[in-house]
């Protein structure tokens, strides 16, 4: 009797225990999915998942049907002009491997040039999802973003083409040829006009798109710079075309804070990586996060903050900027914003529209100094 008691009690009290498990990891999960909503931080859907559900698509955009004509480039504003045979014939020049393909730079009829990335290791979407996913993205138009000229699908080959921005990318400015005599020095107000374009361009994708990560890749080598010096922001919008299991590894939005903490990302997850592009732009330094293959780069965030902490502020800022002038307040601002953007919390981050206000104000004020 003594001994069925006993395991009467034993058997009760681990049900008990369970229970109150169960009902412990049930809090739990409901409380830290309140807030991932509340904060807008959710896991980055599966790829086909996401493009059912219109991720990348405007705000107002109609799901019509799309359809490709068999064996001929879609083109975002009609014609477009040249097809893929002349693609074909036209004389190519490879800029580059990328995470996700290679870029070439085509020139057709010897002078128009754009440039063809064919997309590798694209995830598990069909023909209509790929088309409907790429012409959403090509009805995006901003002055600071990189227009999509056209697209193509086969199963063998996928392309995204583009116009040729003839003064490359913002890595290779701020970066290349540091050490040679013909290099154009790179100037604060050209910096800040960088600063400026690229907020904007961020601006309008985080207004426009439905999506849960707008960029999800945004760094220096996927800012291109026009014959102005105008920045196009390029490559957005690709997230839900890339399987997560190579996505996680090689974009940008995958090194983030929160995605190191709780496997998280968001639309605030692009604004630090806009903080981390800002601290590049600054200081000169490479970023760790952000460094394109084979650049080894540094912990731009730790570093600066360090600084401010230690009152070695004036330090930080690119030698090249400065030989024009002292750091300016200007300066200072921009930089504030990018520890700003930076924040280890998503939450305490600033949204992009108030990030664009604020360089804005920067720039404003710097107008106002010259003036002066
Ligand atoms: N429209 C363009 N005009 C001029 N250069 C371009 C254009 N598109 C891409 N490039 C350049 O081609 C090279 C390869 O680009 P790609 O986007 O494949 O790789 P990436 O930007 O280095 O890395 P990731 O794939 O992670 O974005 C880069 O140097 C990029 O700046």
């Amino acid at each position: 009797d003594s001994q069925l008691k006993t395991l009467l009690v034993a058997i009760f009290l681990i049900v008990d225990a369970l229970v109150l498990l169960i009902l412990l990891w049930t809090i739990y999960a409901f409380c830290r999915r309140l807030k991932a909503k509340e904060t807008g931080t959710e896991n980055p859907p599966p790829a086909v998942e996401a493009i059912e559900k219109g991720e990348g698509m405007r705000r107002d955009e109609e799901e019509d049907a799309v359809v490709q004509e068999p064996g001929k480039i879609t083109f975002a504003k009609d014609g477009g002009g040249f097809g893929l045979e002349d693609l074909l014939k036209a004389s190519a020049e490879g800029l580059g491997k990328g995470s996700f393909g290679s870029c070439y730079k085509a020139t057709l009829d010897g002078a128009r040039m754009v440039v063809v990335k064919r997309l590798r290791g694209v995830g598990p979407v069909t023909e209509e999802e790929f088309l409907k996913h790429m012409k959403s993205l090509s009805a995006m138009e901003h002055p600071n973003l990189m227009p999509l000229l056209g697209y193509y699908f086969s199963t063998t080959e996928k392309l995204v083409i583009s116009n040729y921005a003839c003064r490359g990318n913002l890595f290779d400015r701020i970066h290349g040829g540091r050490r040679r005599a013909d290099r154009t020095p790179f100037t604060w107000s050209s910096r800040l006009q960088v600063a400026q374009g690229v907020a904007q361009g961020m601006e309008f994708l985080h207004l426009n798109m439905r999506s849960s990560v707008p960029h999800g890749n945004l760094k220096a080598s996927n800012v291109l710079l026009d014959e102005n010096d105008n920045p196009l922001v390029c490559d957005h919008g690709l997230v839900p075309l890339i399987p997560a299991s190579l996505a996680v590894h090689r974009m940008v939005c995958y090194k983030s804070p929160e995605y190191q903490h709780n496997r998280s990302v968001s639309r605030k997850t692009d604004v630090w990586s806009y903080g981390c592009l800002l601290l590049e732009l600054i200081t000169g330094r490479v970023a760790a996060n952000t460094t394109p293959g084979g650049v080894r780069g540094g912990e731009l965030c730790h570093w600066v903050n360090r600084a401010v902490r230690e009152e070695w502020t004036g330090e930080v800022f690119d030698a090249e900027m400065l030989v024009q002038k002292r750091a300016t307040s200007g300066m200072i601002m921009l930089l504030k914003l990018a520890l700003w953007c930076c924040e280890q919390s998503p939450e305490k981050r600033p949204e992009m529209a108030e990030v664009a206000r604020e360089v804005e104000r920067v720039t404003a004020g710097e107008a106002d100094e010259e003036d002066d």
